[in-house]
């Protein structure tokens, strides 16, 4: 654990995590959705401040769990609109030349040939820098848009073990000496030296040679999971290269690190790295920067945060008493995220309510704040990410792109003098610079 990685979260949409951040006077994410020169200013920032990655969360379809429609999220742009992050991501690689991106693709809806091809693609173009965050798809809305029945949890995992074992076989169907090109003798590609892949499944079949050239980092993208059950794990150890997480409070980052630790232990791997998620509130002073939170925080409507509350809670949050226990509402959903949101921000067990559950799942989505200035930001990263051994950081900043800027101007100064980040990119490919 030699560095410090640092990761920043986005979604192509209005916001990242905090409900109406794009209303704030700060905030230019929505007017930045139609230029290209927002996500490549916001691009060259992150490299400045030597990032791993830009990541891209994406969830295609507004979710539809609350009061059962989409309303709530269009009514304040709650990761809705929400645009494709792979041309985003393309605008971000084109811009720089050592930051990485992660883009997550969903298996829900995309055959496993043409995510195979588009991810290539951008690797290839990018010179090995992105990345691809594998997503089961757990939202109705999603299965609903593309047509397709929701299956069970653990069975989703089942079909994306089939899905990537075609993408796997494509990305290793190159021997080498397959690709001569030669302008001399008018040969590109050897094709007794690319494999053609046949795969007849349960989920998927796919004959086929690989459509793009071959990836430029290690023979596939940086491969990111999320997934926390038990199955999710399975996954993970048996295919990802970095682990993106969310964990309330210090100790139960700890305890995650020990479980996941443990889990590829069994699976024979040594640990994978992985990125806790952190949002952070930055002022020139610490009251600047409560001021700043009270702002938002002020701004997160109920119904916003209710429809927040109910995807991972799996019930319609309409239907109950915001100031009743949340610890007494039943949920098959997600125990752990209700488990969390119960000690948010703190690891006493203290009972929230409803509402502040939604206040809070609006301004965070279930992500811990660090909030102050610069100094007492760095001092908050370097704790946590000491105590809890985990890689790093998947970074929010609750508006953009401003806040990015001091952090990258404020912040990661003092994380360099600390020996904390790296002070420059080592390698030219994500995976290099996620190795170093
Ligand atoms: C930091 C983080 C980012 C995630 N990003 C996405 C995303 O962009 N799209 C998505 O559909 N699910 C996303 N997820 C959800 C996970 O991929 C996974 O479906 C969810 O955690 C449930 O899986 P589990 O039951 O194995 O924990 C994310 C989860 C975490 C913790």
């Amino acid at each position: 654990m030699a560095h410090m990685h640092l990761v920043h979260m986005f979604f192509h949409s209005p916001i990242t995590h905090t409900a109406l951040s794009w209303a704030s006077p700060e905030d230019g994410q929505l007017a930045g959705m139609g230029s290209f020169g927002y996500w490549q200013d916001l691009a060259r920032t992150l490299e400045r401040g030597g990032f791993d990655a830009a990541f891209f969360a994406d969830t295609p379809a507004a979710s539809d769990q609350y009061k059962d429609g989409p309303e709530t999220p269009i009514t304040y742009g709650v990761v809705w609109p929400t645009h494709d992050p792979m041309p985003v991501a393309a605008v971000m690689l084109a811009a720089t030349t050592h930051l990485g991106v992660g883009v997550t693709l969903s298996i829900t809806g995309n055959p496993p040939f043409l995510a195979y091809r588009r991810l290539s693609t951008l690797d290839y173009m990018s010179g090995g820098r992105l990345g691809w965050n594998v997503v089961t798809g757990h939202m109705r809305a999603e299965h609903r848009a593309v047509g397709q029945d929701l299956v069970g949890h653990d069975e989703r995992y089942d079909v994306a073990d089939e899905f990537m074992e075609i993408c796997n076989a494509l990305w290793d169907s190159f021997a080498p000496g397959a690709l001569p090109m030669d302008k001399e003798s008018g040969i590109l590609g050897d094709p007794s030296r690319i494999a053609r892949v046949k795969h007849v499944g349960k989920y998927f079949r796919c004959e086929a040679v690989s459509p793009t050239l071959p990836s430029p980092q290690g023979g596939r993208p940086v491969i990111f999971q999320a997934g926390s059950s038990g199955r999710g794990m399975e996954f993970a150890v048996k295919h990802a290269d970095g682990i993106f997480a969310i964990q309330p409070h210090l100790k139960a980052m700890r305890a995650f690190r020990e479980r996941f630790d443990a889990a590829a232990a069994a699976g024979g791997r040594e640990p994978i790295g992985i990125l806790f998620g952190l949002q952070y509130v930055i002022g020139s002073t610490e009251e600047e920067a409560r001021r700043r939170l009270e702002a938002l925080r002020e701004r997160v409507p109920l119904d916003a945060g209710l429809s927040r509350l109910s995807a991972p809670l799996g019930i319609d949050c309409s239907t109950l008493d915001p100031d009743q226990p949340l610890e007494e509402v039943p949920t098959e959903a997600s125990r752990g995220m209700a488990a969390a949101l119960v000690q948010i921000g703190s690891d006493t067990g203290r009972k929230v309510t409803v509402r502040e559950a939604a206040i809070q799942m609006g301004l965070t989505v279930g992500l811990p704040q660090v909030v102050g200035s610069p100094e007492q930001i760095a001092d908050a990263l370097e704790h946590y990410w000491r105590e809890s051994g985990g890689y790093g950081f998947n970074l929010s900043a609750a508006t953009k792109p401003g806040m990015i800027e001091e952090f990258v101007d404020h912040v990661v100064p003092i994380l360099r003098k600390r020996g904390l980040v790296r002070p420059e990119y080592t390698g030219s490919t994500l995976r290099e610079n996620l190795a170093a």
